[in-house]
């Protein structure tokens, strides 16, 4: 295991942000964690990184040098070119000479930044941006990657750029755990951690948090219980938790973003 986060509980003041949260992140896997704002997918991965101090619970994870992370901020020095920001992260892991110019130039083409590289990071667009900071986590080779958002704004072609450095950094070996907030992209994971409200809803590979799911869901312009449906393309879909199903409109096979909406809402009807 690369990093392990054990039954931990982070409070900020009055408020939990994560409670009782046990998580872990093999070699060569990509973990995702999803939710909605709040929920506490920065308070997990800072947990990790070792930037917040559990109220309890154990965290583990390798030294600082072994670490590569991606902050929920802008993760480069605007004033900095992309090459500039490059080279001063990679000094500062130990990098030099040619080593470093190699690995700085193979960063940027993989990342798609050729075009950009004299650009400083200020002037770059919002996903150019996050991707500057995702080959800056990553530039020494960490055994351990932590990515807070990576791919947000970031277009859909790039996404898909991002994501196979990111699972070609898992195949090396790297375990890497990132949160995100396309459902479709962290399907492909590894793991998924579902979190809400700071606990986890649910979580495993993509087929056990499917098979792990019950109930019925329906699509129609319409629901019959509108507190219990949520707006999906010109439709809504509407969740059954138990046998009883009061409709004929047509039942759907749910994707991962019904799955954790419609655990989302029953844990508010009915809390724990
Ligand atoms: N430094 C802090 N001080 C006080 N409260 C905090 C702090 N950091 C997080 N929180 C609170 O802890 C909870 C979890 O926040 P966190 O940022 O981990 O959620 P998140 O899932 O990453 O949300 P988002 O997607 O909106 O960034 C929230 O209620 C947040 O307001």
């Amino acid at each position: 295991m690369i990093a392990a986060a054990e039954n931990t509980t982070v409070r900020f003041g009055e408020r939990v942000a994560l409670d009782g949260v046990t998580v872990e992140v093999p070699a060569g896997s990509v973990v995702a964690v999803v939710g909605g704002d709040g929920a506490g997918k920065t308070t997990l991965l800072r947990a990790l990184a070792r930037e917040v101090v559990p109220e309890s619970g154990t965290v583990t994870s390798p030294e600082k040098h072994q670490m590569g992370y991606l902050p929920a901020g802008p993760g480069s020095w605007g004033a900095l070119t992309v090459r500039q920001n490059l080279d001063f992260v990679g000094g500062a892991y130990g990098l030099a000479g040619g080593e470093l110019r190699s690995r700085r130039d193979e960063m940027i083409e993989r990342c798609g930044l050729t075009v950009a590289a004299d650009r400083p990071a200020s002037a770059l667009s919002g996903g150019m941006r996050r991707k500057l900071g995702t080959a800056m986590a990553m530039i020494h080779r960490p055994i351990l990657l932590i990515l807070d958002e990576p791919s947000t704004g970031v277009d859909p072609v790039s996404r898909i750029d991002l994501w196979r450095m990111v699972s070609e950094t898992a195949a090396d070996g790297t375990g890497v755990i990132m949160s995100t907030t396309y459902l479709d992209e962290a399907e492909r994971a590894t793991h998924l951690v579902v979190l809400d409200s700071a606990r986890i809803l649910v979580q495993g590979s993509y087929d056990e948090v499917r098979s792990s799911f019950d109930g019925t869901i329906t699509r129609s312009p319409e629901p019959v219980r509108r507190e219990w449906s949520w707006r999906r393309g010109r439709e809504r879909h509407e969740y059954w938790p138990g046998p009883t199903v009061t409709t004929d409109a047509p039942r759907i096979d749910p994707d991962l973003e019904d799955i954790v909406i419609a655990m989302s809402l029953t844990r508010r009807q009915v809390p724990s």
